[in-house]
């Protein structure tokens, strides 16, 4: 019952919240994360990926380089190239908020350039074209069961899946789950999210 009614207070209230708010509240969950559930939960959320048909029919995964408080992409960057596919990570032009995608393998350059976030090198990096790419691991501070997401606000993701056709999905600890969230014109929902508690079709 307590639980039920926090569950319905914390929605109501985070109907009227601006995204603004929304993202310092979500990050600041995701600081606050126990270490031991965290490790625990990335572990579960990494190996369902991994097991499910979603992961093994795609040769070509988009994925970004998390920066803590982001959960840790790097076990499935390391499964996806133990069981032979590609990654490819994102490289930001701010000045049009578009992102390229580039391969990323083992001893690729990395650079920080941008706001601190791990990217490849433009010049020494293959670039892969959106085309290519059979689906993309979508970042975001919190979800809808919809699919629906609050990013970091950049809309780079946005922008790119509006013109994007293949497979989508994101990771999430199930505390970034929410009914409500505020969903705008250009918002494209994806079409998996999986949380340590399993994987929802979202479409
Ligand atoms: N690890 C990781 N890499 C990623 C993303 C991500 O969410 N996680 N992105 C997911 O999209 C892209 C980068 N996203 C960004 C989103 C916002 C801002 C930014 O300029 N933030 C402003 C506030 C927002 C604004 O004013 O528009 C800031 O911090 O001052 C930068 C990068 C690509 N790489
Ligand atoms: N398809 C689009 N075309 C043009 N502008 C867009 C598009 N999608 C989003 N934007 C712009 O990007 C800005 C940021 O969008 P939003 O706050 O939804 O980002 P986000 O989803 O949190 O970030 P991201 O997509 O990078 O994870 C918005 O102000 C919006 O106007």
């Amino acid at each position: 019952m307590l639980f039920l009614y926090g569950r319905l207070w914390k929605d109501s209230e985070e109907m009227g919240m601006s995204k603004g708010r929304l993202r310092s509240e979500y990050l600041r969950l995701l600081d606050d994360y126990p270490k031991e559930k965290r490790s625990k939960n990335t572990y579960q959320i990494t190996n369902s990926l991994v097991n499910h048909p979603v992961w093994k029919e795609k040769y070509i995964i988009a994925v970004t380089l998390a920066r803590y408080p982001e959960i840790d992409t790097s076990a499935i960057i390391e499964r996806a190239w133990a069981d032979g596919k590609q990654i490819v990570i994102p490289k930001c032009k701010p000045k049009t908020r578009e992102m390229d995608f580039y391969l990323y393998e083992e001893g690729t350059e990395l650079e920080s350039v941008y706001h601190g976030l791990l990217e490849p090198n433009p010049v020494k990096a293959k670039k892969k074209s959106a085309e290519s790419i059979d689906l993309v691991i979508v970042p975001g501070l919190a979800f809808t069961s919809r699919g629906y997401r609050l990013g970091f606000g950049g809309g780079y993701y946005d922008r790119f899946l509006s013109s994007y056709s293949g497979e989508t999905l994101s990771i999430a600890f199930s505390e970034q789950v929410t009914n409500h969230l505020p969903v705008e014109p250009f918002d494209v929902p994806v079409n998996y999210l999986l949380t340590e508690r399993g994987i929802m079709a979202c479409d």
